[in-house]
């Protein structure tokens, strides 16, 4: 046992996986071994979700036979879709609505168990987490109609998972382009390692807890402001800077002199810019000057540029993904959920990986409180 403190696990080795590997000198990131540009160039979400379950990329027939199982399961059963409606007439925060209605899922789910001798079931596993997958988008998508006064548009079979999810949000179905960008940014989020989120789904799974439990941790994990929140806190700084009409370098120079984080900079594991920020700036770019207005993007260079002076800190996945989002015309509140739309493909993966081989989750803390109190009856205090 050593004793060698490492605060927030920075480094410590807790699993071996199959699934994604970052170099985080040389900017590199694969799953299962497939460099992620080709990947987001050349794969779908479903394509990629089905590698990550199952371990090689599909055949025709079996993504056909893939998606058409996913895209079965996309309507919510009545109940939820009531929980999703109170939820968004209340005004709840987008990220807690999702926490709620993924949780509320196991319960019209035949498969749910929290029996220890079925919660590892691998086939099991798959059919809820197809199920669980397909079923987030159209929460998500119902819950930001209805809190606009609009009522949820019925899932389509016949669209992709990317463009179903548009077409849902917007009653209106994408271009191609849009559809395409769309597909592209949940192929890069779908999965990164152990990142906390993931963790703390397999936390979940490690104590032989069920797939929904896991899925409903790491939302609630994703949710914070240093991981997948980080996304809508850039766009809340790109519109800050553009409503002060001040140069990116003033808002960044303040934010800094306060002690305060810049969002979108930084990461745990990359020492230069993340190869997803690379994909994304390009997407964020090309849409900018398809709308002939280039401001998000060259406000986004100019923070990109002047953290690497200030701080040397390069842009992370959720710095470009801000700017691309926002000029695809979502909500900007919603940013962190499709985060959570996509990453449920990498939660799900690695819950089937620490089930396959599990053991109990339990690190230590070094005690540094007090010894030998004498305990004083509470009358007497
Ligand atoms: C999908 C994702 O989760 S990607 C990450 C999304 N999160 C963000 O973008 C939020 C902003 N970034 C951060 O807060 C951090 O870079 C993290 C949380 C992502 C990584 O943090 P860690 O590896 O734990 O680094 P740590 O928090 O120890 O920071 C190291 C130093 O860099 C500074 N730093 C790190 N990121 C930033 C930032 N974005 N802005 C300003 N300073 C920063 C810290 O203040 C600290 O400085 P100090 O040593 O002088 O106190
Ligand atoms: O890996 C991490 O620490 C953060 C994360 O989820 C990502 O970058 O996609």
């Amino acid at each position: 046992m050593t004793d060698e403190l490492k605060r927030g696990l920075e480094g410590v080795l807790v699993a071996e996986s199959e699934l994604s590997h970052i170099d985080g000198d040389e900017g590199r990131l694969v799953y299962r071994g497939y460099a992620i540009e080709d990947l987001a160039r050349e794969a779908s979400y479903e394509e990629v979700i089905y590698l990550l379950w199952h371990g090689e990329l599909p055949t025709r027939e079996e993504l056909d036979e893939f998606e058409a199982s996913m895209a079965a399961e996309r309507e919510l059963d009545d109940d939820v879709l009531g929980t999703v409606r109170e939820l968004a007439e209340a005004d709840e925060n987008p990220m807690a609505a999702l926490r709620t209605a993924v949780s509320q899922l196991s319960a019209f789910d035949e498969d749910s168990t929290f029996d220890a001798d079925a919660v590892a079931d691998r086939e099991a596993n798959v059919r809820k987490g197809r199920r669980i997958t397909a079923k987030i988008p159209t929460a998500l998508a119902a819950f930001n109609r209805i809190r606009n006064g609009n009522e949820p548009i019925a899932p389509r079979e016949d669209l992709g998972y990317a463009a179903n999810f548009l077409y849902m949000l917007n009653d209106e179905e994408p271009d191609e382009v849009l559809a395409e960008t769309f597909d592209m940014a949940l192929v890069l989020h779908a999965d990164h390692g152990l990142n906390a989120s993931t963790f703390s789904a397999m936390v979940t799974a490690s104590t032989l807890s069920d797939l929904h439990s896991s899925v409903t941790s790491a939302i609630g994990t994703l949710a914070g402001s240093l991981h997948g929140g980080a996304n809508q806190n850039v766009m809340k700084m790109l519109k800050e800077i553009d409503d002060s009409a001040k140069e990116p370098k003033e808002w960044v120079d303040t934010a800094l002199d306060e002690g305060r984080r810049v969002a979108g900079f930084g990461h745990r594991v990359y020492n230069v810019k993340d190869p997803r920020a690379k994909i994304l700036g390009e997407k964020s770019e090309e849409l900018g000057e398809a709308a002939g207005d280039r401001r998000w993007y060259e406000m986004s260079v100019a923070i990109e540029e002047y953290m690497g002076e200030q701080k040397g800190l390069a842009p992370n996945v959720d710095f470009y993904s801000a700017s691309t989002y926002y000029q695809m015309g979502i909500p900007i509140d919603i940013y962190t959920p499709i985060f959570a739309m996509s990453r449920a493909g990498g939660w799900i993966a690695h819950v089937l990986e620490q089930y396959e081989d599990n053991r109990l989750i339990r690190p230590r803390a070094r005690y540094v409180g007090d010894e030998g109190a004498e305990f004083v009856p509470v009358d007497e205090r």
